[in-house]
């Protein structure tokens, strides 16, 4: 312990004395760091320092008493103040006292100097215009950099009226580092010593209260909270950014951000006046292993540029610059109210409370923190009054005393500790032994772990096969009804043409059996059948042109969908093989049942959705059947009217010729209408018992008379209302009443050309499908008329396209090939 005291004063000038002697409450200890020469040694402070090895913990830790130091900077004369003719109103005496003269410069004036005595004000340092950043740094911060190594808290700030060189001494400039810059450079430079072996982290925050908000200069965003813990009433920034720096390089730029990002304005009084305080907080957590333990020491050094004082009149601010003019003074005169309150010795009724500034400071001034001040102070006679202000704030504040003890996270080696460690050693004996049995069993748990890894492989090769099915499943579902588009597309087609076919030959007949047309015009007369036939073709309906061409585009594209459906079902056909394969080898490879039941499911949620999509292909060809059957019906509507027309023909030329109906004919003619009726009720969904007794009893009566109606002309129809049926594969909405293909009048006459034509049809086939391209008509067809049968082969002749869904509707022509065509056998119809 160091004691430095003044004790005398001689001539006006007080005269120190150095006394060295232990203090009573610590330990002796070597002096490590001393931050002043010895021929310019302290007055009236006592200062305190403490060696690195005195770490009391914190529990235990004594308590070192401390005032809070007090170091003055008179800044030089700027040129301005020069040029005004400024002069100086300060006088440095020596390191510690400074002279505030009276008004009156002229010495030789002693009747005013009578008047007004020059005060003395003396301080734990004192720096006057000529000092260096290095020499102010040195005297006031370094120490607290040793101190805070040593798991103190240290707070260094600037006070003093704006512009009186608070921010030079801070900051600085890049060529003058100030405090903040030289105090980071130290504390690494402390940390590279390599004869320390130790763990250090450092990191910092630097904030600003600009306006009384607080705000991140690190990260800005937007304002902050203060929040106090209530048991401990440690203040902390809330969602302040806090990083950790491991190079100068690093501190440099961060520091450089911050300072950026400072409000900073200029007034009349300074033209660079920082509108805000700024904190710079740096926290070191330095730990060592100490015996058997591990020690800790948590020390923070806040590094405060406070903003300055300032008189309106004199910073001549108006608006947003005398508003915040206004909360600085605000802030720092809580800030002065703190400092007399805390010099009184009056700690307990100190209100931190009524700024931020004070709140934040409130550790820096009464709690465990090493504190020093460093006052700034202008020499100009202009600023006498804020000089006064703040020498006798600054006098003030070095009263203020207070009791500090480092923040020790300290694990020492004490006895309780020794049992603690032994507790842990022995739960760690415990631990090992089970891992020792466990890894008996992990010889199971690693063929389990095998046996997961072989789970998960199989797992994603049946997946993947599944999915390959699926998508060859849809494939052929998309093939399919692709096909039954085409099959439909090509029965529509063949209707067309062969009801042209009917039609035509039922013109030549009327042309051979009346040479002469309907209005008595002459019928030219072919000489050869291939004169015939070509005329026959002129004579073709562009529709039954469009059919031919139709019918083989059709062919084609099914016989192509055909091949492809092949090759999709035979790499179905391998793929499902493949997935068998591997769940056949499940229980081999896989003991666990879990596992089995995991994949057993799987394979059942597979077969599932192969079910649903089999289903919906099912769906899909009912439709398909549907329309089909709508098809077929027209065609036996069609064959039966021909029936009807040949019967009603046969039955005018009995009667033509007078002659009797032979009983048995009579007898079919009866059964072939009372069938007639029946099949149409039925298909029509109007058969019931009710309408089958009219039926009857309307036959019955018609049976007496001996000369029968003819048959396209029988009335029991009427006894079936019979409403139009709408076309399924027509247009929307399209309806078309079938009965009208089924009349005798319309049915071989106009037959053909009642149905609607192909390109009605084209759009549904496509849009089913989505696929435009598939019905598109290549232009390279090759001519239809090469492919179709001549006219004259037969009556009823078909295309030569084999159609598989409808056998029946091929039976027909099949069979009434080469039969001739001028009696139709019914029976063969039937
Ligand atoms: N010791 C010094 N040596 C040389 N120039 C100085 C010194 N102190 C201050 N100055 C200069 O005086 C001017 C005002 O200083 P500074 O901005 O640091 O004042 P301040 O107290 O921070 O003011 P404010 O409170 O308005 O921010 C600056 O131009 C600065 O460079």
């Amino acid at each position: 312990m160091l004691r430095l005291k003044c004790v005398k004063a001689e001539g006006g000038r007080e005269k120190r004395r150095r006394e060295v002697y232990p203090a009573p409450d610590v330990p002796w200890c070597p002096i490590l760091s001393l931050a002043r020469s010895t021929s310019k040694p302290l007055i009236t402070t006592t200062w305190t320092f403490l060696t690195p090895n005195v770490t009391p913990s914190h529990a235990h830790s004594p308590t070192y008493p401390s005032l809070l130091q007090v170091a003055v900077r008179v800044r030089p004369l700027t040129n301005e103040e020069r040029q005004r003719g400024c002069y100086r109103i300060l006088e440095v005496q020596d390191d510690n006292m400074l002279t505030l003269m009276n008004q009156a410069t002229d010495r030789n004036d002693h009747l005013r100097q009578k008047r007004e005595k020059d005060k003395h004000f003396l301080y734990d340092r004192l720096h006057g215009e000529d000092s260096t950043q290095k020499e102010v740094y040195e005297d006031t911060t370094k120490p607290l950099v040793q101190d805070v190594l040593a798991g103190f808290t240290a707070t260094v700030f600037a006070y003093g009226p704006t512009g009186a060189g608070k921010t030079y001494t801070m900051v600085g400039t890049p060529e003058q580092p100030g405090i903040m810059v030289q105090a980071l450079n130290d504390l690494f430079q402390c940390l590279n010593d390599p004869s320390k072996i130790s763990k250090t982290k450092i990191s910092m925050s630097y904030l600003e209260i600009y306006n009384e908000n607080i705000r991140d200069l690190l990260q800005p965003s937007g304002t902050l909270d203060l929040r106090e813990d209530a048991k401990t009433g440690v203040i902390q920034v809330a969602g302040l950014s806090e990083r950790e720096i491991l190079t100068t390089k690093e501190v440099m730029r961060l520091l450089t951000k911050g300072n950026k990002e400072r409000t900073c304005e200029p007034t009349a009084a300074n033209k660079t006046s920082s509108r805000s305080h700024a904190l710079l907080q740096v926290n070191v957590r330095k730990s060592a292993i100490k015996g058997v333990g591990e020690e800790v020491k948590v020390g923070r050094l806040f590094m405060v540029d406070l903003a300055g004082s300032e008189r309106a009149k004199q910073t001549q601010n108006k608006g947003k610059r005398l508003q915040e003019g206004a909360h600085i003074n605000r802030s720092l005169l809580a800030l002065g109210n703190c400092i007399n309150a805390l010099a009184e010795g009056q700690a307990k009724f100190v209100n931190f409370r009524d700024s931020k500034l004070t709140r934040l400071l409130k550790e820096a001034l009464s709690g465990n923190c090493r504190t020093v001040m460093v006052a700034h102070v202008s020499p100009s006679h202009h600023h006498r009054e804020e000089t006064r202000n703040t020498l006798v704030y600054a006098e003030r504040a070095k009263k203020i005393s207070k009791k500090i003890r480092p923040t020790v996270l300290d694990i020492t080696s004490h006895v309780t500790h020794y049992k603690q460690m032994i507790k842990e050693l022995q739960e760690e004996v415990e631990r090992l032994k089970d891992k020792i049995t466990d890894n008996k069993q992990d010889c199971h748990s690693g063929l389990s772990q095998q046996n997961t890894e072989k789970l998960h492989a199989i797992k994603n090769e049946l997946l993947e096969k599944f999915r390959e099915q699926m998508f060859l499943r849809n494939k052929l579902i998309d093939i399919d009804s692709n096909i039954l588009a085409l099959s439909m597309e090509l029965e529509r087609q063949n209707l067309v043409v062969s009801e042209w076919e009917a039609e035509r030959t039922r013109m030549e007949r009327c042309r051979t059996e009346h040479p002469k047309g309907p209005h008595g015009e002459e019928i030219i007369d072919m000489d050869t059948d291939k004169e015939k036939d070509e005329d026959s073709e002129d004579d073709e309906p562009e529709e039954v042109t469009q059919a031919w061409e139709d019918l083989l585009y059709l062919q084609k594209e099914k016989q192509r969908y055909s091949e492809m459906r092949e090759t999709v079902q035979q790499e179905m056909e391998e793929v499902k093989k493949c997935s068998q394969s591997i769940e056949e080898t499940l229980p081999n490879t896989i003991t666990n049942d879990e596992q089995k039941e995991i994949i057993s499911l799987l394979c059942k949620v597979h077969e599932l959705e192969i079910q649903k999509v089999e289903m919906q292909s099912e769906a899909l060809i009912k439709e398909y059947e549907l329309q089909r059957r709508e098809l077929v019906i027209m065609r036996y509507d069609r064959q039966r009217s021909l029936c009807d027309q040949i019967i009603t023909r046969q039955r005018q030329m009995l009667d033509e010729m007078h002659q009797h109906m032979p009983p048995e004919l009579l007898e079919l003619y009866e059964l072939y209408q009372m069938e007639a009726q029946y099949a149409t009720a039925d298909r029509d969904g109007k058969y019931d018992a009710h309408n089958l007794l009219r039926c009857h009893s309307v036959l019955s009566l018609r049976g007496s008379t001996e000369r029968l109606p003819p048959i396209n002309g029988r009335e029991p129809e009427k006894l079936f209302d019979r409403p139009a049926r709408r076309h399924s594969l027509g247009d929307e909405g399209r309806t078309e009443s079938v009965l009208s293909l089924r009349s005798p009048t319309s049915s071989a006459g106009s037959g053909w050309n009642s149905l609607p034509p192909l390109a009605q049809y084209r759009p549904s086939l496509v849009s089913a499908h989505g696929r435009h391209s598939a019905l598109h008509y290549p232009s390279d067809l090759p001519p239809s008329r090469g492919s179709r049968p001549s006219s004259d082969s037969s009556s009823t002749s078909m295309p030569t396209i084999a159609l598989p869904t409808s056998p029946n509707l091929y039976t027909s022509s099949a069979k009434s090939e080469g039969v001739p065509h001028h009696l139709p056998p019914i029976s063969a119809t039937r």
